[in-house]
């Protein structure tokens, strides 16, 4: 029985929005602001804890009504958690995934618990005086290895000034752009984010960046732009250089079609993404490697299960990211810290966010050699900065945008752009 002073007392639900660049992507680009949720649970003993998650209408809607069920559970009841979630959507479970068409059939009540979970870890670990990693059975590493996450890219959003990063639509572009990234975070691999030019012009990018970086792995995500046999021409081609070749297709069968004919590892994040994918995933050797994601998995200790199937199977670990804020790097930090099985450097968008844009004080959260050093303080380590989360708030408020929409804003500049599966 928890101690009265360890249930939840209050639970507020924060929509925010940041700024974010014009990344490509085969489904379109990226708006000029990403939109997440900032999720806050507070104790009757007045200890309060953060969670961070996507931040699109239907998902924000089911947060709130999940919220308001909260009330009086046990901070340290993951059942309860995953009971009270469950009876708060009721039938309402199809799409609302945020991922403008990227990802489906992700479990929607693992979607909404996952903030709660994180939450109630950090008050766990405050109330204990344990960082999370400690909570999730320990860490195995002092640090956690983050990669390069190259994306084609527009110099600036139309009608604004180009960014800092300017332009990188050729191999030389994205070669500077993974020059710049490995400069200033020191990653010891890098991820390109395909499936936006016909095949042969990304195989010449793999190739530069391999050119130019040739010690350091190499992985392409076209988010299942091609068919297996442009996958299987991609994967020829490019024999030797990958680490491995995320989701060159879609749905498990096609999946499998590839892996069946390539040496190259397979990995995903759009074909397994729930509990229910692994058994016919493994029964039809479709991917060698998961990419876990905190946010679709129902959170920090549900990925602990994931890992241990996983390793039943065989099947190796990596992890996904979103364009996200300090909370959620912390989060993500802490269980592949406590993740034996997550042996791939983890995805990151953190470089792609301004350094003046979070909710947290992002102090604790500084990349040194390529990797965030894992928070010792109790909980997540971070602490809510309250006049940011306003701040990030009001620009929610403002900027109009209520769901990631990376095709319609690409359709704003390029009427004609296609929105079929496979592009290639
Ligand atoms: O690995 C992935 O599939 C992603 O990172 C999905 C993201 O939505 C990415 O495509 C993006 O930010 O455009
Ligand atoms: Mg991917």
């Amino acid at each position: 029985m928890a101690r009265t002073s360890e249930r939840v007392v209050d639970v507020t639900v924060t929509p925010v929005a940041f700024r974010d660049h014009p990344l490509l992507n085969t489904v379109g680009v990226h708006e000029p602001y990403a939109l997440r949720t900032i999720v806050e649970i507070t104790t009757e003993g007045g200890v309060s804890g953060v969670g961070e998650t996507y931040g699109g209408t239907v998902h924000l809607e089911r947060l709130r009504r999940a919220a308001a069920e909260l009330t009086g559970m046990d901070v340290w009841s993951l059942k309860d958690l995953t009971a009270r979630t469950t009876r708060a959507l009721g039938a309402d479970t199809a799409g609302g995934d945020g991922m403008s068409g990227m990802v489906t059939g992700s479990s929607t009540v693992d979607r909404i618990m996952a903030p709660f979970d994180v939450a109630c870890l950090d008050i766990q670990g405050k109330i204990v005086g344990r960082p999370v990693s400690d909570l999730l059975g320990g860490a195995v590493r002092p640090a956690v290895p983050y990669s390069a996450y190259l994306f084609y890219k527009w110099a600036g959003h139309p009608g604004e000034e180009d960014d800092d990063w300017g332009a990188a639509l050729d191999p030389a572009g994205l070669v500077d752009q993974a020059r710049r990234m490995i400069e200033t975070y020191g990653f010891s691999s890098i991820k390109l984010k395909g499936g936006v030019f016909p095949p042969d012009e990304e195989i010449a990018a793999v190739r530069a960046l391999h050119g130019a970086f040739p010690d350091l792995p190499l992985r392409l995500d076209p988010n299942a732009a091609w068919s297996t046999e442009t996958s299987l021409y991609v994967a020829r081609e490019l024999d030797g250089i990958l680490q491995y070749l995320e989701d060159p297709t879609e749905g498990l069968g096609g999946m499998a079609a590839v892996a069946g004919r390539t040496p190259t590892p397979l990995a995903t994040n759009m074909c397994v993404v729930s509990f229910d994918d692994l058994a016919p995933a493994v029964a039809q050797g479709a991917v060698s490697i998961v990419l876990s994601d905190h946010h679709f998995w129902g959170g920090l200790r549900r990925c602990g299960q994931l890992s241990a199937i996983c390793e039943a199977f065989g099947l190796g670990m990596s992890m996904h990211s979103n364009s996200h804020l300090g909370i959620s790097l912390a989060a993500m930090t802490h269980l592949a810290a406590a993740t034996p099985r997550l042996t791939y450097a983890c995805d990151t968008h953190w470089p792609w966010k301004r350094p003046d844009e979070d909710v947290v004080d992002t102090g604790a959260l500084r990349f040194s050699e390529g990797s965030v050093a894992v928070p010792t303080a109790p909980g997540l380590g971070v602490t809510l900065d309250r006049d940011a989360l306003a701040r990030l708030h009001r620009q929610y408020l403002d900027c109009g945008l209520r769901d990631r929409d990376d095709t319609g804003y690409m359709r704003r500049f390029d009427p004609s752009f296609p929105a079929k599966t496979p592009r290639w």
